[in-house]
């Protein structure tokens, strides 16, 4: 029986444990460009002992941002300063992966520290933000953004595509899709967003084809032998959880035909009226069915952080990686507390030699 500290296999790629650091919008960049920042913030990550670093929401294009702050994949100068990010976290002994996606009718943001709201039109940082319709998200993020037409879908398509060619280039061997959190690829699937009357709305399957198409064009690019995973919302927690958990499990079903290798099960923030149970563990249940009905791995993340949680959501088969994130940013050596926690033999040996060694000696502690 697999533990939070067993290995896991996917593809060719192998992580030391079933720990991965959830990615984290740190609206640190400019122009899309990584910098120190990035580069100290992502290297201790790694060195904390997760098995797997996944670098946040990186913008396929420039209006595919979050917020002007927001990292971006759509030059090879971003991607030369990925590239020294995917070698720290390779070298401190984690595997590097990168989230890439687009904001939709939720880009053109303030940061959330500094109003987390859509930047007014005219205001110098702003842009006109793209969508499947022309409807609002709403709330903080009032802007009407421009309806697609099909050449946008196509543009957008090729911006994934080429995101995912410059995230190989830059080393990183594990790739993440943003379909989650209300951003453009979930809002294609989101009936409070998604009014086309084309190909690319209406039923669940039209609702579903930005995203699939996207698996499938990514796929034909990303190499067989690396994960191709999504981060995807298939819950809403707006009193219709069933019709989206069983129109989203049949769409994932789609992806795993298409080449998707994994689901990283999350929720759909596609309305500002859901009502989300914050609670321990709550999505683990709904990740469990997801990993039941569509037969392939997955992760979760929100309210995972108890490692005793975490440990029994792998033991109990609910999923095969738990994704921590806030956890991370208050204690970037999580690995090792829950190592303690878990009484696994030498935990201080979860993370880097230099500094193993020091925990395991002159203790004043006393033994156990
Ligand atoms: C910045 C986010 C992301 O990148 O998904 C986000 C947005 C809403 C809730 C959680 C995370």
């Amino acid at each position: 029986m697999a533990d939070l500290f067993s290995s896991f296999k996917l593809k060719d790629i192998t992580l030391k444990n079933r720990i991965a650091v959830a990615p984290m919008c740190q609206y640190q960049a400019t122009d899309g460009l990584s910098n120190d920042w990035h580069q100290v913030h992502y290297t201790s990550l790694a060195r904390g002992g997760a098995g797997l670093v996944v670098v946040e929401a990186t913008a396929v294009s420039p209006e595919g941002r979050i917020t002007p702050k927001c990292l971006g994949l759509w030059n090879d100068e971003q991607a030369q300063g990925l590239a020294k990010v995917a070698s720290a976290i390779k070298n401190a002994g984690a595997v590097a992966g990168i989230q890439i996606g687009h904001a939709g009718r939720k880009a053109s943001a303030n940061i959330p520290w500094e109003g987390d709201d859509h930047i007014p039109n005219g205001e110098g940082q702003g842009w006109q933000p793209i969508a499947p319709s022309a409807v609002a998200f709403g709330a903080n993020l009032p802007k009407v953004p421009t309806a697609m037409t099909i050449e946008d879908i196509e543009r957008v398509k090729a911006d994934f595509v080429a995101a995912a060619k410059r995230a190989l280039a830059a080393g990183f061997e594990w790739l993440e899709l943003h379909f989650a959190h209300g951003y453009l690829a979930q809002s294609f699937f989101s009936t409070y967003a998604n009014e086309r009357t084309d190909q690319y709305g209406g039923s669940a399957e039209g609702r579903g084809r930005f995203l699939l198409e996207t698996v499938a064009a990514v796929r034909d690019v990303w190499p067989q032998h690396l994960p191709l995973t999504a981060r995807f919302g298939v819950i809403e927690f707006d009193h219709k959880d069933e019709e989206t958990l069983t129109e989203s499990i049949a769409l994932v079903k789609q992806f795993k035909q298409a080449g998707l290798d994994m689901l990283n099960v999350s929720i759909c923030f596609s309305t500002p009226t859901a009502n989300i149970p914050w609670s321990p563990a709550f999505l683990a249940p709904i990740a469990a069915r997801v990993r039941q009905e569509v037969g392939f791995p997955v992760a979760t993340s929100w309210g995972m952080d108890n490692p005793l949680h975490a440990n029994a959501a792998i033991e109990d088969e609910q999923m095969d990686l738990v994704m921590i994130g806030k956890a991370f940013l208050a204690n970037p050596h999580w690995p090792y507390q829950a190592a303690q926690t878990l009484k696994i033999a030498r935990p201080s040996w979860v993370l880097p030699a230099s500094y193993a060694h020091w925990l395991e000696r002159y203790s004043t502690v006393k033994a156990d």
